[in-house]
């Protein structure tokens, strides 16, 4: 198989996918969520055999350099929506765009293959107004990300935490930053035990964002990670199902003990339906069915 067909790995797993051979500008329509209420939903990430997925301090580490061309960029065309957490946004300061894909023969690059919509999962709006997302998206490589967060606790009422009038203000600010420089804010609820104190974490709750996800008309989502959005997706999944298939790729490396891992915490481990691994060069990858327990 030349490198410019899609991996029958993707097929496999993924189930759709002959058109992939003559790829268009719309992401396929096979993936089709079994919940009408949330988006197709697949977990993917690279990892080392002690399972870290960056260094130390997150430090992002190239762990599969050659599976990366022809799984990650294919798996980015097929999917509405990529999805990261606003560590790997900041560390990284990645692209989340089809640029590994092999150049196509007619046309140009950036129009020939659908561009999943970057989605960065941000309460705090963190996201730096003059990130790679944005100053792609401005010169038409890659769609403009959408941040998905939630406004701060009211500073007003007799719960209101010390410093709340400016934490809206900054929260503000930096929400006319991001708009202007092209973001889109989409607003999800944040949940809170007793809904009269402010919410003691400013992680999303992952239903909330994925439901207002299809609300906005995404259909499918690749979840990259980081270690923290990967634990919080798989935990989600342990009872309520909310990731539906698994592609993880080992690289034949040991990070060591000051790696990030995502294994700690992770309490609600799903069931795992194995559907195929394969051998792509150095690294192997693994394609999964997450099941509820
Ligand atoms: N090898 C691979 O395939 C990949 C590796 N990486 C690596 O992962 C590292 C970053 O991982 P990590 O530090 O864990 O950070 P993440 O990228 O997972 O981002 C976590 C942050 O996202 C925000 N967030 C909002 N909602 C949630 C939620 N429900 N669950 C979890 N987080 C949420 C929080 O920000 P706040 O605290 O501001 O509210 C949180 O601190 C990077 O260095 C990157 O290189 C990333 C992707 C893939
Ligand atoms: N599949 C895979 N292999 C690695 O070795 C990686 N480091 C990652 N990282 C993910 O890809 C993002 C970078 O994307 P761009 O190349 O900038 O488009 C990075 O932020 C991680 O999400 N993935």
């Amino acid at each position: 198989m030349s490198d410019s067909n899609p991996p029958t790995f993707l097929s496999t797993v993924l189930g759709t996918l002959e058109a992939l051979a003559e790829p268009g500008t719309e992401p396929l329509p096979g993936l089709v969520s079994p919940d009408p209420l949330r988006p197709y939903v697949t977990l993917t990430f690279a990892q080392s055999l002690d399972a870290k997925i960056a260094g130390t301090g997150g430090r992002q580490l190239i762990l599969t350099a050659y599976g990366r061309h022809r799984v990650e960029g294919r798996m980015r065309t097929m999917h509405d929506g990529i999805l990261i957490g606003v560590n790997t946004a900041v560390n990284d300061n990645p692209q989340l765009n089809v640029r590994h894909l092999p150049f196509p023969t007619q046309n140009t690059h950036f129009q020939h293959y659908h561009h999943p919509r970057p989605l960065i999962l941000d309460a705090q709006l963190r996201l730096s107004p003059t990130c790679k997302l944005l100053t792609n998206a401005a010169i038409g490589a890659g769609k403009a990300p959408w941040v998905i967060s939630s406004a701060p606790p009211p500073a007003d009422g007799f719960f209101a935490a010390e410093g709340a009038a400016e934490a809206v203000q900054e929260w503000e600010e930096r929400k006319a930053a991001l708009e202007e420089a092209g973001a889109r804010i989409v607003l999800v609820e944040r949940e809170t035990l007793h809904p009269e104190l402010p919410p003691t974490t400013t992680d999303l709750p992952v239903h909330a964002v994925l439901k207002a996800l299809k609300d906005e008309g995404i259909r499918s989502v690749m979840v990259e990670g980081g270690a923290r959005i990967i634990q919080s997706f798989l935990s989600a999944s342990g009872t309520s199902g909310l990731v539906d298939t698994l592609i993880v790729t080992v690289a034949p490396m040991i990070v060591g003990r000051d790696g990030v891992g995502y294994g700690e915490g992770l309490e609600k481990v799903p069931g795992l339906l194995h559907l195929k691994t394969e051998v792509m060069g150095k690294d192997v990858v693994m394609g999964m069915k997450v099941v509820k327990v």
